[in-house]
């Protein structure tokens, strides 16, 4: 043993232990999102913490290189990586191990993801990532049917004020490639600007005709019908009439608003992404959307999803319960007690005649048979 502040539970930057009562409030949300979503049909499954580094990079189309956390695996020699996200995991599982299966493929997954850099926003680098991915299918009906259960979930997890931000990822190229020609080497520029909301930036690239992109974010309503006086064609009536669908099957459930060019954190999301908020909660506590999974040869799956971070719901204090706490005094028949445990109690017992209730941080004590509060 020495000194080292390390040995003395120092921890990395952005790695946290979860004390009492948090941990356990981190488990029951974990369990109320996963209960939610099997109720829908989806089937848990649970890929590893690390894998190899080529596995995790190239399984999703546009996913783009990734920050990692590498480790070299002396059984192996290879690089390793530690997941950042569970999706592409999902995806390769998909494409692989359960190529085989009937389409759509409902899956679902919750675990932590480590970040290899903390964010101002987000100064955790290890996250508990929860969700569910729909795969074979990238349509309205799925997202309706994902962000749905999100939703669901987020309510059930006690969340209250949801706000779902849709997004239209891939909409500068897709514009770019069809009624509002950029030059090549433009594009990029473009969304940067688009990013900044740099009215006068955008018009010094001669890409006027996005300018209305950057006016029509706001509330769902009023956003789709500035979206539906750009004239653009078919690629947006059909994006403009699902994202209208999606909005309704959310009515009375959360309040549903558009940013349709806001791609932060979207990197492998096409046609539709969305970032979830909910109320007294600070930043994003999920996020979604439509992508492809790269599959055999060059083959490519569709698939729509959803990831829910729930640190930041376990520190608003969602997920706890009961606190009650039940002495069982030395001597007490153990039947008892089983029956207490039985009914719901949390029974202390204690080990010796020096142990008490207020020590142990109990909120009752065993009087005879019966429960008495301190
Ligand atoms: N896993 C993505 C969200 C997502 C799930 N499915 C599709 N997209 C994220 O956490 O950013």
């Amino acid at each position: 043993m020495t000194s080292d502040p390390i040995s003395k539970g120092l921890l990395p930057e952005g790695l946290r232990d979860r004390l009492p009562p948090d941990a356990e409030a981190a488990a029951r949300l974990l369990r109320t999102v996963l209960d939610t979503v099997a109720s829908y049909g989806y089937e848990r499954v649970s890929p590893p913490l690390a894998e190899f580094e080529e596995g995790l990079v190239g399984q999703l189309k546009l996913g783009g290189a990734q920050d990692l956390l590498r480790i070299i695996d002396p059984a192996s020699q290879r690089t390793l990586a530690l997941r950042p996200d569970i999706t592409a995991q999902v995806g390769r599982i998909a494409s692989t191990r359960m190529a085989h299966r009937a389409r759509p493929l409902r899956l679902a997954y919750g675990g932590e993801v480590l970040k290899l850099r903390a964010t101002q926003l987000r100064p955790e680098r290890q996250l508990l990532q929860a969700g569910a991915e729909l795969i074979g299918s990238d349509g309205v009906a799925a997202a309706r049917e994902i962000l749905t259960m999100a939703v669901e979930a987020l309510t059930a997890a006690g969340v209250g004020e949801i706000t779902v931000d849709l997004t239209l990822p891939d909409l500068v190229p897709t514009l770019a490639a069809g009624p509002f020609p950029l030059p090549e080497g433009q594009i990029e520029s473009v969304r940067a600007e688009l990013d900044e909301k740099d009215a006068g930036a955008i018009a010094a690239l001669g890409a006027e005709a996005y300018l209305p992109l950057i006016r029509a974010a706001g509330p769902i309503g009023p956003a789709l019908e500035r979206m539906r006086a750009i004239d653009a064609g078919d690629a947006l009536t059909s994006r403009l009439d699902g994202l209208q669908q999606i909005a309704e099957a959310l009515e009375g459930r959360a309040t549903v608003t558009l940013d349709p060019t806001e791609r932060h954190g979207f990197e492998y999301q096409s046609w539709i992404g969305f970032s979830l908020f909910g109320a007294e909660l600070g930043g994003e506590i999920g996020r979604g959307g439509s992508y492809a999974i790269c599959a055999e040869g060059d083959a490519e799956e569709p698939a729509m999803g959803f990831s829910l971070y729930l640190d930041p719901l376990v520190d608003a204090g969602l997920g706890a319960k009961d606190k009650r706490r039940l002495f069982v005094p030395l001597g007490t028949d153990p039947a008892l007690a089983v029956s207490l445990r039985a009914e719901g109690w949390r029974t202390v017992a204690a080990l010796t005649d020096a142990d008490s209730a207020e020590r142990l941080g109990c909120t009752h004590r065993l009087d005879g048979q019966t429960p008495q509060p301190l």
